[in-house]
């Protein structure tokens, strides 16, 4: 069987859905010794050899990254190696002046808005959970099942049957279900992001990237969070940006280390901490 790989990821990522396009795209790279057990699944996402500049200096730099399907990766790097960068290319934010961009084979990500991205099923959760204080936490959620991305949806406030069973399953999810009565506004930190995310999984994503989200978490909704994304990353990818190495450990995933806009290091935990030019740029300071 073929196997492929972009030109930075030294994992074999097995490719079926992108593999005519990306053989057609004169991508097609040369047989891997062997399968990587954490690399089996189809590539979602497909990033190869992405750039962006900003008058001259290069925020990202021939940026390769690959992101299967139900994959969750997490992103480390120094202040200013272009993980936000990153987000912005793959929401449509920011136009990469050179690179491929694709999702779920054949859609192009760097001719598209960020309104066609985010109704293609890609989800952004920044590192702020930007919720409706003066509502419910269960009227928040109805707000985003009601928020269907399908044209001509219904408008009509009365829930139906089927969007309240939604509403209970996402509030069951996010842990949230004995405050579903609460105001938003009253929450602790914790608690809104995991409201933000329930009302991001609403619009059923096929890819959630989530920015930092353990900033101002107490040690114990931490290790909540990182069960709740491990539970989600199930069904969905999930990329997720993150300086806090505990956290990092918890999510138990393979780790992209990006630095001045590339890929330094990729691989477990444990293996990019032990790499003695992650320690030089991020890990050691
Ligand atoms: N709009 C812009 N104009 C000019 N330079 C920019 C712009 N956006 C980002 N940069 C620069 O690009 C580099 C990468 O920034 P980016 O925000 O992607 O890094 P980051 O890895 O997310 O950093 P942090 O961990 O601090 O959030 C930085 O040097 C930043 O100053």
């Amino acid at each position: 069987m073929s196997m492929l790989s972009p030109s930075a990821d030294p994992y074999a990522v097995k490719s079926h859905g992108a593999l005519s396009l990306e053989a057609e795209l004169g991508f097609l790279k040369a047989e891997q010794p062997g399968p990587d057990p954490m690399a089996l699944t189809p590539a979602l996402l497909y990033l190869d050899n992405i750039t962006v500049s900003f008058d001259g200096f290069r925020a990202l730099n021939a940026l390769s990254l690959v992101i299967g399907e139900a994959e969750m990766r997490a992103i480390i790097g120094p202040n200013g190696a272009g993980k936000t960068t990153m987000m912005d290319v793959i929401t449509g934010k920011t136009r990469p002046n050179q690179g491929v961009a694709l999702f779920a084979g054949t859609n192009d990500l760097t001719s598209m808005d960020e309104a066609a991205i985010a109704q293609l099923g890609i989800g952004r959760k920044f590192q702020t959970p930007t919720v409706f204080d003066m509502h419910s936490v269960e009227d928040n959620i109805l707000l985003a099942v009601k928020a269907d991305r399908r044209p001509f949806a219904n408008i009509e406030w009365n829930p139906s049957r089927h969007e309240r069973e939604r509403v209970e399953e996402l509030l069951e999810r996010v842990r949230l279900k004995d405050s579903r009565h609460r105001r938003a506004g009253d929450l602790s930190h914790g608690q809104k992001q995991w409201l933000e995310i329930g009302m991001l999984l609403a619009q059923e994503p096929r890819l959630l990237l989530v920015d930092e989200p353990a900033a101002g978490m107490t040690d114990q909704e931490t290790a909540d969070t990182a069960v709740l994304l491990r539970e989600i990353a199930k069904t969905r990818s999930v990329v997720v940006v993150e300086h806090d190495m505990q956290f990092v450990r918890d999510l138990d995933v393979k780790v992209t280390v990006l630095h001045e806009g590339s890929v330094l290091a990729e691989g477990p935990l444990d293996q990019v901490s032990a790499d003695d030019r992650v320690i030089e740029v991020y890990l050691g300071r």
